[in-house]
């Protein structure tokens, strides 16, 4: 299945900020006819992200209208109205429910599905608040698990592509990301079983690194030194160049995507009972087992000294 941007209805989830938002900007732009529905549970923020979309559309001369659109997916349906939101937590089964009868009233069951929503709170794990801990299930697992069932049920033999994402931390968890990464690895366990129970549908999944964004903005707020310092490899790259090496993976027919070297290294060194689909696969694979065997073993040691020196040093700092 060819992933191209025109001729679409997209629904993507998570789409008022961040990678979502320039997704939905890409194919409002670089598109004449694919429809986007853009899913959050902040109106305001979809409502904003609608009109600022739009908006820019409209400064480039690229549309006529200059009075007020219709952004809701509500009716009555602007036939000439190509980008509409719908407020959903998509973390409730119910809810979701009723948005895919939404969509099909109103014909626009999707072609291609981003799941973008997610985010974490970057916290050792005894600063972290019950409240927290169901969150990073929720936001990260769940709201991907309910949409991906919706649309299973949606679709039953027409083809789909479905496109997940993850994060490098689902292949490496470390210190600073117990609310976040187990959701992410939880993420990878589904795609591998959709990939062979779904058989109309392709499903892709990426491995982000950092990239900027407004999330990315707030969890660098909390984010404990050390995690930082173990990431430091993944330096955060513009959100508009994590979109656009996305996109283009997609497009040469990758499903195992990463968005930087070290992504690239890290899937590398990830072997086990899965086929993966990504760029250069043969190299990484001969490259995953030389890591694994040459360098892992005495990098996760000198990681572990490090983690115990910065707690040392830590609670030193407290007993002063
Ligand atoms: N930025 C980074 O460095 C990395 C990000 N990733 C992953 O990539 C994806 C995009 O990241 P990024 O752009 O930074 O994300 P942001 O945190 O900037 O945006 C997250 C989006 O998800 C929506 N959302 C959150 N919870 C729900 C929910 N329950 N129901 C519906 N929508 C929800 C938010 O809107 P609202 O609040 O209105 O609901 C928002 O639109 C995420 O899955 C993230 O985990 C992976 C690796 C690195
Ligand atoms: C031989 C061994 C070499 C290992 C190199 C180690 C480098 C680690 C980089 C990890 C990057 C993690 C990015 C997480 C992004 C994310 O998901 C958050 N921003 C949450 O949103």
């Amino acid at each position: 299945m060819k992933y191209t941007l025109e001729d679409q209805i997209v629904l993507i989830t998570g789409g008022s900020q961040g990678l979502g938002k320039e997704f939905a900007k890409k194919y409002y732009n670089e598109t004449e006819n694919t429809k986007i529905i853009v899913v959050s549970r902040s109106e305001a923020k979809l409502l904003d992200t609608c009109n600022e979309i739009r908006l820019a559309a409209h400064l480039r001369k690229e549309t006529s209208d200059e009075g007020q659109v219709q952004h809701k997916l509500a009716a009555p349906l602007d036939p000439e109205q190509r980008l509409f939101y719908y407020p959903c937590d998509l973390s409730c089964y119910e809810s979701v429910e009723k948005l895919f009868n939404v969509l099909r009233d109103f014909e626009l069951l999707p072609t291609q599905t981003l799941c973008c929503a997610g985010g974490s709170v970057p916290k050792l794990f005894r600063e972290l608040s019950g409240q927290d801990l169901n969150q990073g299930m929720d936001i990260n697992y769940k709201t991907t698990l309910n949409v991906a069932h919706q649309l299973a049920l949606a679709e039953q033999t027409r083809e789909h592509h479905l496109i997940i994402f993850s994060s490098v931390t689902a292949l490496y968890p470390f210190i600073g990301y117990s609310q976040y990464a187990p959701a992410k690895t939880a993420i990878k366990s589904l795609v591998a079983i959709l990939r062979q129970e779904l058989t109309n549908f392709r499903v892709s999944c990426v491995y982000p690194g950092n990239f900027e964004s407004e999330g990315f903005t707030l969890e660098q707020v909390t984010k404990p030194k050390i995690t930082k310092l173990i990431e430091g490899p993944s330096d955060a790259i513009p959100c508009k160049e994590a979109c656009d090496i996305v996109a283009t993976a997609l497009a040469r027919g990758q499903d195992d995507v990463f968005t930087d070297f070290v992504g690239w290294m890290i899937m590398g060194m990830d072997l086990g009972l899965t086929i993966k689909k990504s760029r250069f696969v043969a190299l990484q694979w001969l490259f995953g087992i030389l890591l694994n065997i040459v360098v892992v073993p005495f990098y996760l040691a000198g990681c572990s000294w490090y983690i115990r020196k910065w707690f040392r040093e830590n609670d030193s700092k407290k007993d002063t």
